[in-house]
């Protein structure tokens, strides 16, 4: 069946108490994973309000001068914590740079004897806006919550226990992305080929992104056609990224998508976006689950573990030598 828009649903369904609507929800998000790869989710636990202020942060960081967000560039990292500036990461098979700068925010450090700390570097945030770090990390638990209920879900929808991936995503290694896609006063000056985002799969187990209400984004559908994404603005987008794509054999779909340039006249225009990237601890084995696995259904992917993966990936996309 070929979807000529992604499908809507709501996360309080998952938690209704009812069995009936709990796997009629089940079944559906199952469902869209397995052929178009994206759903629209409300019910995630974010409000209009701190969504708004939430973005005003990001804006008001992204506004302020190279010089002042260079400083949260942090070296030797991979890019994976604070400021990544423009022309820094490009999509694996590409030769040119994405049109974006971002920020990442990691999960926050705890004193909880867990070994995972030593292998994550600290946050940094911008002293400049003392309210970034609350509304950053504020959203990056609340995503994580919701994140965590959906791989509830997928992990019913798989036929394995309910909390099969709780320890696995405990303390994982996810990261917040606040994207600004920068305004170009001049596109005849573009390099051939520049988009804001070029075409990719996203490499973690789930990503749930704030912000698609933005026209741009567009997701491959299996025919071949690119479909627009319209989420509405109290929707989270939900797709499945490479690792389960890989955990489950290619059975959850992991598809490809990008974000294109506007029409000229609005090219001098940002546009803002936040993913929330769900990753696992690095030592999660993404060797595909058994059950996904037949003779009309071979293995396509070798083993290896999140960690392993993730290396591969960040050095395809530049930010790791
Ligand atoms: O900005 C968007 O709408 C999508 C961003 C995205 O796909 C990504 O950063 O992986
Ligand atoms: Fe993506």
């Amino acid at each position: 069946m070929l979807l000529e828009e992604i499908p809507s649903l709501d996360l309080n369904e998952f938690n209704s108490g009812d069995p009936v609507r709990k796997a009629q929800f089940v079944q559906d998000l199952g469902n869209a994973f397995n052929t178009i790869g994206f759903v629209a989710v409300k019910g995630h636990g974010l409000s209009d309000d701190f969504t708004k202020k939430l973005y005003q942060e990001v804006e008001q960081f992204f506004q302020s001068p190279d010089s002042l967000k260079q400083a949260y560039e942090i070296p030797g990292i991979a890019g994976q914590r604070g400021y990544v500036g423009k022309g820094k990461e490009t999509a694996k098979g590409f030769k040119v740079p994405d049109l974006k700068e971002f920020y990442h925010v990691g999960q926050k450090h705890q004193e909880d004897g867990d070994s995972v700390w030593s292998e994550y570097p600290e946050n940094v945030f911008p002293k400049e806006y003392p309210d970034f770090e609350a509304y950053t990390v504020g959203a990056y638990q609340t995503l994580e919550n919701a994140g965590k209920m959906l791989l509830r879900a997928i992990a019913l929808y798989l036929e394995l226990p309910e909390d099969y991936f709780e320890d696995k995503v405990k303390n994982g290694n996810s990261i917040l992305r606040a994207i600004h896609y920068f305004p170009i006063p001049n596109p005849d000056t573009l390099p051939v080929g520049a988009v804001r985002a070029a075409a990719h799969g996203d490499i973690n187990l789930i990503t749930l992104l704030m912000g698609a209400s933005a026209e741009g984004l567009e997701v491959l559908r299996m025919d071949g056609k690119w479909i627009p994404i319209t989420a509405l603005p109290d929707q989270v987008v939900v797709n499945v990224g490479d690792m389960l794509d890989r955990l489950t054999n290619h059975h959850l779909k992991s598809t490809i998508h990008r974000v294109v340039n506007p029409p000229r006249e609005k090219m001098g225009t940002s546009r803002y976006s936040i993913p929330f990237f769900m990753h696992p601890r690095s030592e999660m084995d993404l060797t595909c689950l058994e059950s996904c696995v037949s003779t009309d259904n071979p293995k396509i992917y070798t083993d290896m573990s999140a960690g392993e993966f993730l290396t591969e990936r960040l050095i395809e996309l530049g930010l790791k030598k």
